[in-house]
């Protein structure tokens, strides 16, 4: 017993040994590249397989890298021993990662399969002329040579759908942000996220029911229309306007359409953003199923002052952007091509089932290029709240449905609500600040509605009388001259009498 207790100590001693020559001769950048020329002479023998799946691949990330971390974090990551937790800030949910160089064996339909996560400090970059993460990350997947073919295909093709479903279900979406410009990060990213955790919803949102039914199956029918556009030739990706008064719900809708299809949202700070390339690079970055948006598309470039430099020439006045956003010679170098080419050129389908969110205040402002069906397909007007809305706010406020309230009261809130012109935001801050009391919520809210119908009431009448005057006025204006010609005329005749004795 004795003597094999001895073995055993001396085996591991020399385990130990091996190892910390591996470690002395090979330092931790160069171990990656022996493993690899270790897996190849390896290879030769093995009746394996392998396959490298990084998580950059070129210039873009590697989308099987996301899908397989995924597929993996999901139940196959228990019956593997060890596993990295992440709680990501503001996340609901903890997702497991395997640990750097950690194996897991997988099975499907009766074929095994391993996977092996590999991080490495990547070496000391010389030269490169964009700067490359300083982790490499990848993912090994390892099986029978026979398999081959089954696990190219049909596992991999699974590994994708599962990962899909899975972010669908479980996983928070995310919010990205570009808050450093275009400029990438040590990992290679130009953008920054967290998870987001927007509640807004298509049933909490207050609008005509008829167009929100009409938005929803529009986004479903773009989700499940892959074949159709792949069909039709068509790049699929859609494009979406709001526009409306500050307060009508353009944020709400964009948080409800992303909840809606379960996508990521990226929001493109464009003030940020110096020049069409590093636009271009950003498009690059995103991931498929995402909506992409830009608030305020009338504040981010002074879309009025396009004529400044003459029709056509896509340079803009930036007066209004920070100085950092303008070139050496105070021009903007985003032009509205390169704006035109993010959403409609060929850069701008190089994610699958992206969605443009445009919004703005101020829809004539903008240039009619960027509002062409094909850049912006769907124009949505968020206004002021209808009768219909307001019932969903008060549904939703107070917890009571319409049939539940006065109906003496419902009535004159009818009549008054459209003359009021109150923006959702000031009506749910009414229902928000009285939900404990519903009668009382109500009656301030009918002395809000009806103080604003009056006030809107006045100005109209006043806007009328202006009117009236002004085509007093102008009515004055052309007659005037007529009436200044004939004097002429008349005092001409005089003067001819006079003359001609
Ligand atoms: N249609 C709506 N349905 C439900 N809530 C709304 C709606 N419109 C506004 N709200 C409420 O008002 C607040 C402001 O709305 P939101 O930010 O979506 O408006 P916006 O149109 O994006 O305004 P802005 O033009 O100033 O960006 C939100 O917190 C939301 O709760
Ligand atoms: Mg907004």
């Amino acid at each position: 017993m004795e003597e094999f207790w001895t073995t055993i100590a001396s085996m591991m001693g020399l385990w130990a040994f091996c190892q910390t020559i591996l470690h002395t001769i090979f330092p931790q950048e160069l171990r990656f590249s022996f493993l690899k020329f270790f897996r190849k002479i390896f290879n030769s023998f093995t009746s394996y397989c392998y396959y490298e799946i990084t998580e950059v691949d070129g210039v873009n990330t590697n989308e099987l890298y996301h899908a397989v971390q995924l597929y993996l974090s999901s139940s196959a990551a228990f019956s593997a021993n060890r596993l990295s937790l992440n709680r990501a800030l503001n996340s609901s949910s903890i997702t497991f990662d395997l640990s750097s160089n950690d194996r897991l064996v997988d099975s499907y339909n009766g074929v095994k399969v391993v996977w092996e996560h590999v991080i490495t400090q990547r070496q000391t970059q010389t030269f490169s002329w964009r700067p490359l993460p300083e982790e490499k990350r990848g993912f090994i997947l390892s099986a029978k040579k026979k398999d081959k073919t089954f696990v190219l295909g049909s596992y991999l093709d699974f590994v994708m759908e599962k990962a899909k479903d899975l972010r669908r279900k479980h996983q928070d979406r995310l919010l990205y942000t570009n808050s450093h410009g275009g400029s990438l990060d040590s990992r290679g990213h130009p953008w920054e996220s967290v998870p987001f955790k927007h509640p807004s919803t298509f049933e909490t949102l207050a609008m005509d029911p008829l167009k929100k039914a009409e938005i929803m199956t529009d986004l479903l029918d773009f989700a499940n229309g892959g074949s159709f556009y792949q069909r039709t030739g068509r790049a699929w990706k859609r494009g979406y306007l709001l526009y409306g008064p500050p307060g009508t719900g353009k944020s709400s809708m964009i948080a409800a359409m992303a909840n809606h299809l379960g996508y990521d949202i990226y929001d493109l700070e464009l003030t940020e953003v110096n020049t069409n390339s590093e636009l271009r690079k950003l498009l690059m970055k995103t991931s498929s199923k995402s909506i992409i948006v830009i608030e305020d598309i009338d504040c981010s470039i002074n879309l009025a002052n396009r004529n400044k430099n003459g029709i056509g020439s896509n340079n803009y006045n930036v007066s209004s952007l920070p100085a950092s956003n303008r070139g050496e010679d105070g021009e903007n170098t985003i032009t509205l091509s390169g704006l035109l080419n993010f959403t409609d050129g060929l850069w701008s389908c190089c994610g699958n089932e992206m969605i443009f969110v445009f919004t703005t205040n101020h829809v004539e402002k903008l240039d009619p290029a960027l509002l062409r069906s094909g850049r912006m397909d769907m124009h949505i007007h968020m206004r002021f709240c209808s009768f219909s809305a307001l019932k969903i706010l008060v549904r939703n406020y107070l917890e009571c449905e319409d049939d539940q309230l006065d109906g003496v009261v419902l009535k004159v809130l009818e009549g008054v609500i459209d003359e009021a012109e109150m923006t959702p935001a000031d009506i749910s801050e009414i229902l928000i600040k009285n939900r404990r009391d519903k009668n009382k919520a109500l009656r301030e809210l009918l002395e809000s509605l009806k103080k604003r119908a009056d006030r809107n009431r006045m100005k109209l009448s006043e806007r009328n009388k202006n009117e009236d005057k002004d085509e007093e006025l102008e009515k004055w204006a052309s007659d005037s001259p007529k009436k200044d010609s004939d004097l002429l005329q008349a005092s001409c005749n005089k003067c001819k009498e006079i003359d001609d004795p």
